[in-house]
């Protein structure tokens, strides 16, 4: 999958010095960063009306259309895929699959995987809330 979104990541970036009459992703960019972003809600939105109605085949149109528009604004941050994967294996390596580092304290798994077990204790997550000293 990430070799798609590099390949479309690409060609969004050669779009957007193409004529906005006859390119979306140049239009886009020609409209700045609050439309790409409206759009990308309003993708987002489209994607979860349709999982909601169990229509899959519609999920997949949606999210096609989803990750379009991602890597549209990906371009106008200047976020590249890479990046991305970079912070993705960051968290797989600390958590052992690629989710959101926890906000609280991480509670190991009692019986920890063996992964798990291998890994040094991780004594402090990035965005802990330090305690109060009383
Ligand atoms: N991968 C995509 C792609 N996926 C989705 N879309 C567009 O995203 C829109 C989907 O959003 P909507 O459902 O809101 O459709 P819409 O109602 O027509 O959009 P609006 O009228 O609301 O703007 C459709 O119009 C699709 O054409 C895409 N447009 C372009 N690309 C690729 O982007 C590159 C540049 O293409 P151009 O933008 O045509 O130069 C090419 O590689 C294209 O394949």
């Amino acid at each position: 999958m990430s070799d798609s979104l590099e390949r479309l990541y690409l060609a969004v970036l050669a779009a957007r010095d193409l004529d906005p009459a006859t390119s979306r992703t140049a239009r886009l960019f020609q409209r700045g960063p609050s439309k790409m972003a409206k759009k990308l809600a309003e993708e987002a939105i489209e994607v979860v009306i349709d999982a909601v109605n169990g229509d899959s085949e519609a999920v997949i149109r949606e999210s096609a259309d989803l990750l379009y528009n991602l890597t549209v604004l990906w371009a106008s941050a200047g976020v590249r895929p890479e990046d991305v994967w970079r912070e993705m294996a960051r968290r797989e390596d600390m958590l052992g699959i690629a989710e959101k580092l926890p906000k609280s304290p991480m509670k190991l798994p009692k019986v920890a995987s063996p992964r798990v077990a291998a890994r040094r204790p991780i004594a402090a997550l990035e965005g802990r809330v330090a305690r109060k000293r009383h």
